[in-house]
């Protein structure tokens, strides 16, 4: 059986046209976890959710999903795939009752309660059509009919487009305890950090071309640390070594990331022979530590 990875892909490498996305990308998700994927504008989360809806196909590499190649999955085990595209509803010409009337012929483990609980609390009367809702309700009806669909794998790229911080909230809270309850496992993609923190365990967090890390959102938040010290007014600091993240100088200030303890930088520096005073060091939020990483821009 799959079970150990529910999606496996392996040295996947994209290009559109002549221009290289990302090359020999691997990454596993485990049954039952929740990950997402982080990256900048434009570095190929999209591309790879693609990817692994078997959309697109790569370049070269495989993605499997539930052990199967996604590119040859008969369509009975593809229902197991729950997938939301930015938001999208089809047939916005039909009503909120309608709509689920409609999908639940598709699917066999169809869970009616499901979207139904989620739209009780939208405020929009029974009869309004799917066209007639602001862009976050009609995010709110596409997430329902994903619940409801029931599939052992939720794909939710850019869940979070369009709702208010309320909703949001709720939709996090539902997703995270509904996925641990009836062990699912989801793979998703925000540009709403905050967010990601509440509800992942693992992250991938994406740089052009590359993955820069995957790691469980707890070992990263225990492990990358700011630090910050103040140098001599007009030094510049060359650093010729890769433990270090970003580092940035405004005024006589430096600021920079890495995995290592306050005593481990403090003798780097005395290596480096940086005059550095002040130092300070500081835990991080996912949020900061995905800027740390990827840089400001
Ligand atoms: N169909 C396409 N043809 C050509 N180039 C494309 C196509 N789709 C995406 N790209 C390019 O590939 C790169 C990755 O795009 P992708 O949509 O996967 O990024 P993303 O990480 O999802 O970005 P964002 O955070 O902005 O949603 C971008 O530079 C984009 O311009």
């Amino acid at each position: 059986m799959y079970m150990e990875s529910v999606i496996e892909c392996k040295n996947l490498t994209h290009y559109y046209g002549k221009r290289l996305i990302y090359e020999n990308l691997s990454f596993s998700v485990p049954q039952g976890r929740i990950l997402g994927l982080l990256g900048k504008n434009g570095t190929g989360k999209t591309t790879t959710i693609n990817i692994l809806s078997g959309y697109l196909r790569p370049r070269s590499g495989e993605c499997l999903v539930f052990g199967e190649n996604v590119q040859t999955m008969n369509p009975a085990r593809r229902r197991d795939i729950g997938l939301l595209i930015e938001g999208h509803v089809q047939y916005t010409f039909m009503n909120i009752s309608q709509i689920e009337k409609f999908y639940s012929q598709f699917y066999p483990k169809w869970n009616k309660d499901a979207y139904y609980e989620l739209m009780e609390k939208l405020k929009v009367a029974p009869g309004q059509r799917i066209s007639r809702m602001s862009c976050g309700q009609r995010s709110q009806v596409a997430l329902g009919l994903i619940l409801a669909q029931n599939p052992e794998l939720l794909v939710l790229d850019d869940f979070s487009l369009g709702l208010d911080p309320g909703y949001r909230r709720l939709f996090i809270e539902y997703l995270h305890e509904y996925a641990k309850a009836e062990n699912k496992t989801v793979f998703l993609t925000s540009h709403i950090i905050q967010d990601m923190e509440r509800l992942i365990d693992d992250c991938i967090i994406l740089d052009y071309g590359k993955i820069l890390i995957q790691q469980p959102v707890s070992t990263l938040l225990d492990n990358l640390r700011r630090f910050t010290f103040t140098v001599p007014e007009g030094y510049s600091w060359q650093i010729a070594d890769d433990k270090f993240y970003h580092p940035s100088l405004i005024r006589n200030h430096i600021e920079t990331y890495a995995f290592l303890k306050q005593e481990d930088v403090e003798q780097e520096l005395r290596e480096m022979q940086v005059p550095y005073t002040e130092l300070k060091c500081e835990n991080v939020n996912l949020e900061d530590a995905f800027i740390g990483l990827t840089g400001k821009y």
